[in-house]
C-alpha cells in the first residue's frame, strides 16, 4: 500500500472461484440489427454467434456501445475502436478527446495551456501548419473544431496558415470530402478578407497518406512527409477543391484513398512546405493514427525512413497521443486521465494475461485497453502477440485476414494454461465494413465466427470461462438510411453504401465450462454499456471490482 492509502489489491469475489482461464474475445464492429440485406452479419454464416445469442438473456444481452456510454459528446456519436477499448478496459466512462477539446475550444482554455504558448511563439515570423482529418465523423477528427481552432489561432496573432487536409469517407459516406473542403475554403476566405494569408496546402486520402498506425505501413506517413513537409507529390493542383474533385473522378479513386497532391501558385511553386521556425498541429484528437506522423514530426532521431529535411518546428498534438512514450511532448488538450486499468489491476492481482490481434487492431487490445499507454505492466506476468497484417491492400480483397492465425495462436495460449486472460480482437467485421463492400464484409463475418468458434473450442477443453463482446457495430449495417430505416438513394437511384461504424449497440456473450452456475446477467443494469464489462471479467477471474468502476453486468443467483 502507497502512502495515500491507495493499493491495487482486489478484495475477493465473495462466490466466484479464481483461476479459471477467461477468454475476452472482442468483434471488432460487430453491433446488433435487425436482419436485412445489408447487414452482412445475419446474411453470412455465423453459427458460432447465432448459437451464444440462445442464450439470451441470461448469457447474451445488448450492451450500448455509442455517445455518452463510452463519453463521446451526444448521443448522436457512433461509437469506434479507441473509445471502446478504453471503455472496455478502463471500466469507467472518460470524458474523450472529442469532448475534451470541445469543452477546451468553448472556454477558451485551449489558448492557454502550455501547448498553445509553445506554438504561439512562431507566429511572428513563421508559418502555422494544421494537419488532419478533414471530416465531421467525429472519431479522429471534427470539422468544426478545426474552423473554431483556425479562427482562434488568427485571434492570437497567425499571420501565415497552411492547412494539410486528409479527406475521410471511413467515418462518413464516400465523396463528402468535396462538401468539406468546400466549407473549408468558405472559411480560409474570411480569413484571407481580415488579412490572414490562409490556405489549403496540401492533401491525399486518410488511408495512402499519414494516417497509419500500429506501424503497419510507414511509406503511408512517407507519403504524407513528402507532400506536407518537402512539398512533393506526384499531383500538383492550383486549388484543393479541384483537386479532390478531379482525382475522384478521372482517378476513381475514393475519399480514403486519394493520392497526395500538393497545392501550387502560378509559378508551380508549392504554397506550403514547412520549415524552420514554423509551427505544426496534428488536428485529430484520436491518438492510433496519430502517433506515427507525430514520431516523424518530434523526434530528432527517426529511422523509419529518409525524412530528407527534418525542419526545425515546433510541434504540438491537438492531445498527448501516447501517455508512456508522451508523444508528443506538446499539446493543445490534456488527454483523459485513464488511470488504473482493469489490465493494471489484474497484473498487480496476479493475473497473467496474454492479449493477441493483428497489427491493424493490435494496439486496440493493448494500448487502448489500458488507457492508451503502450508497454506491458509486468513484462513477466504479461504476453502480447501481434500477428503481421497485410499490408498495402484493402481488406476486402483478403476479407478473412489474419483471423485463423489469431485464434490459432489464442488457442494455443490457452492450452498452454500459461495464462489466466487471454484478449483478442478480431478485426474482420470492421476492417472489411470499412471499405463498404458488401459481399466481401459477408465472407469476414464469417471468418470472425469461425475463430470465435476456435477460441471457444480451446475454452472447453480447459474448463474456462468466455466473455464475446464487440466494441461498436459496422458490419451489421452497410448502407445509410432515413429516419424510418430505409435505404437511402443517391441521386443516380444507387443505394448509398455505408462505410462507416453504426449506432447500434452490440452484443456480450458468457459462458463456459468454467462459469459457476447460477451466473446470470443481471436484470438491473438494463443500459449497461461497454464500460460494464470491466467488473464483470474481474468477477470472472474471482475478484470483485473497485468501487468506482461502473457495475458488473452478472450476478450469482443460488440454484
Ligand atoms: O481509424 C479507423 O479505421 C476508423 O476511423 C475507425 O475505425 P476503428 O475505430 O474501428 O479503428
Ligand atoms: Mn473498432
Ligand atoms: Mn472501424
Amino acid at each position: 500500500m502507497g502512502s495515500s492509502g491507495f493499493s491495487f489489491k482486489l478484495d475477493d469475489h465473495p462466490k466466484l472461484p479464481k483461476g479459471k482461464t477467461v477468454a475476452v474475445v472482442v468483434l471488432d464492429g460487430w453491433g446488433e440489427a435487425k436482419p436485412d440485406q445489408y447487414n452482412c452479419i445475419s446474411v453470412a454464416d455465423t453459427p458460432t454467434m447465432d448459437s451464444l445469442k440462445q442464450g439470451a438473456p441470461e448469457r447474451w444481452r445488448l450492451v450500448k456501445a455509442h455517445g455518452t456510454a463510452v463519453g463521446l459528446p451526444t448521443e448522436d456519436d457512433m461509437g469506434n475502436s479507441e473509445v471502446g477499448h478504453n471503455a472496455l478496459g478502463a471500466g469507467r466512462i472518460y470524458a474523450q478527446g472529442a469532448k475534451l477539446v470541445d469543452l477546451a475550444l468553448a472556454s477558451g482554455k485551449i489558448y492557454e495551456g502550455e501547448g498553445f504558448k509553445y506554438i504561439n511563439e512562431c507566429f511572428e515570423n513563421g508559418t502555422l501548419h494544421l494537419i488532419g482529418l478533414l471530416s465531421d465523423g467525429g472519431v479522429h477528427s471534427r470539422l468544426d473544431q478545426l474552423l473554431l481552432l483556425l479562427k482562434g489561432c488568427s485571434e492570437h496573432n497567425a499571420r501565415r496558415i497552411r492547412v494539410h487536409i486528409l479527406t475521410d469517407g471511413r467515418d462518413v459516406l464516400d465523396g463528402s470530402s468535396v462538401g468539406f473542403v468546400e466549407t473549408l475554403e468558405n472559411e480560409l476566405a474570411k480569413l484571407r478578407e481580415r488579412g490572414v494569408d490562409a490556405q489549403i496546402a496540401s492533401g491525399g486520402g486518410r488511408m495512402y497518406v499519414t494516417m497509419d498506425r500500429y506501424e503497419n505501413d510507414w511509406d503511408v506517413v512517407k507519403r504524407g512527409w513528402y507532400a506536407q513537409v518537402l512539398g512533393e507529390a506526384p499531383y500538383k493542383f492550383r486549388s484543393a477543391l479541384e483537386a479532390v474533385k478531379k482525382l475522384r473522378e478521372e482517378l476513381k479513386a475514393n475519399d480514403q484513398y486519394l493520392p497526395p497532391f500538393v497545392i501550387v501558385d502560378e509559378n508551380e511553386k508549392p504554397v506550403g512546405p514547412i520549415f524552420d521556425g514554423d509551427a505544426v498541429v496534428t488536428f485529430n484528437f484520436r491518438a492510433d493514427r496519430m502517433s506515427m506522423v507525430a514520431q516523424a514530426l518530434e523526434y530528432e532521431s527517426f529511422d523509419k525512413f529518409d525524412r530528407v529535411r527534418f525542419p526545425k518546428i515546433r510541434y504540438a498534438g491537438m492531445l498527448q497521443y501516447d501517455g508512456e512514450l508522451k508523444l508528443p511532448s506538446h499539446y493543445l488538450v490534456s488527454p483523459p486521465e485513464i488511470e488504473r486499468t482493469s489490465g493494471e489491476y489484474l497484473v498487480h492481482n496476479g493475473v497473467r494475461t496474454f492479449a493477441c490481434s493483428e497489427t491493424v487492431k493490435f494496439g486496440h487490445v493493448t494500448f487502448f485497453w489500458n488507457g492508451n499507454r503502450s508497454g506491458y505492466f509486468n513484462s513477466e506476468l504479461e504476453e502480447y502477440v501481434e500477428i503481421p497484417s497485410d499490408s498495402g491492400i484493402t481488406f476486402n480483397v483478403q476479407p478473412k485476414m489474419k483471423a485463423l492465425e489469431i485464434a490459432e495462436k489464442t488457442r494455443d495460449a490457452i492450452l498452454s494454461r500459461k495464462f489466466d486472460q487471454v484478449r483478442v480482437n478480431l478485426p474482420n467485421g470492421d476492417m472489411v465494413g470499412h471499405t463498404g463492400d458488401i459481399g466481401a464484409t459477408v465472407v469476414a463475418c464469417k471468418a470472425a465466427d469461425e475463430a470465435v468458434k476456435m477460441i471457444l473450442d480451446a475454452i472447453e477443453q480447459v474448463g474456462g470461462i468466455y466473455v464475446v463482446t464487440a466494441d461498436h457495430g459496422n458490419a451489421e449495417d452497410m448502407v445509410k438510411r432515413n429516419k424510418t430505416g430505409q435505404p437511402l438513394l443517391d441521386k443516380n437511384g444507387n443505394i448509398q453504401i455505408l462505410t462507416s461504424h453504426t449506432l447500434q449497440p452490440v452484443p456480450i456473450a458468457i459462458g463456459g465450462p468454467g462459469l459457476a452456475p447460477g451466473v446470470q446477467f443481471r436484470k438491473d443494469v438494463p443500459t449497461g454499456g461497454l464500460a460494464n464489462v470491466a467488473a464483470t471479467v474481474m468477477n470472472l477471474h474471482g475478484f470483485e471490482a473497485p468501487s468506482d468502476y461502473e457495475p458488473t453486468l452478472i450476478e450469482v443467483v443460488d440454484n
